[in-house]
């Protein structure tokens, strides 16, 4: 019996170019503005501190900025970076020139789980305040009142399998009575080595490769995959 759900956001709740080809140019642009601004606020301090550290030596704020620039060109998932994005993409969404994408299918189901006694959860590489960005600004309305709380990387890799039992004992349900919604395949294998139940979500256009979970196109398909 499924108690809870959580699920990623990037190719799962949301399509992939949404974050390429909207979220992705626009931290890009405003970003090193936006650090060099805010270079003193206690917040961004803190992040400028963090990338020194995880480069191993201190570095100036111009340095810094080439440093999350070089990260954002390889996608990576490192704290730091995913902290500023969302304070970016907070601007952006506040003006208006950001918008979610959801899939139709999300909202209708999560709101049917949720009416159904699920708890609902997100595991996203993008930090908790772009999380709840995102889910507070869809064409379907604010969904962030549906969910009873958010992970980000401060939790651990998705690709770790600790991450996942670290998240089993926040939500205070057993790993099996989880399912972990995701596109990646490596996400789901440490999800389901932790012993979450797991379904592979294949978006419309995306190949259906030979990943060893149950498959599923859109959340409709997951609710009939997963009633006893
Ligand atoms: C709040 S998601 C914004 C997109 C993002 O920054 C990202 O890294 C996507 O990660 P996901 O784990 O949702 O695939
Ligand atoms: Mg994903």
């Amino acid at each position: 019996m499924i108690k809870a759900v959580v699920t990623d956001i990037e190719g799962t709740t949301s399509a992939i170019s949404f974050v390429t080809e909207a979220l992705y140019p626009y931290a890009r642009k405003h970003l090193p503005e936006f650090v060099r601004a805010h270079a003193r606020d206690p917040e961004v301090q803190r992040q400028l501190a963090e990338i020194g550290r995880i480069v191993g030596k201190a570095l100036s704020v111009d340095e810094a900025i080439a440093q999350l620039l070089a990260w954002m060109d390889e996608d990576r998932k490192i704290t730091p970076l995913k902290t500023l994005q969302g304070l970016v993409w907070e601007r952006g969404f506040a003006s208006g020139e950001l918008r979610a994408h959801l899939y139709a299918d999300v909202a209708p189901q999560l709101k049917a789980w949720k009416a159904s006694g699920i708890h609902l959860y997100v595991f996203s590489s993008g930090s908790i305040k772009a999380q709840q960005l995102i889910f507070a600004h869809t064409p379907y309305g604010d969904l962030t009142p549906l969910f009873s709380g958010f992970f980000d990387t401060t939790t651990g890799p998705k690709t770790e399998p600790d991450s996942y039992r670290t998240i089993a004992r926040v939500i205070g349900e057993p790993p099996h009575a989880i399912l972990f919604l995701s596109d990646a395949k490596r996400e789901l294998d440490a999800a389901r080595r932790a012993g979450l139940r797991t379904i592979c979500l294949v978006r419309q256009g995306m190949a259906e490769h030979g990943v060893a979970h149950r498959k599923a196109r859109n959340f409709h398909a997951i609710d009939a995959a997963i009633r006893p």
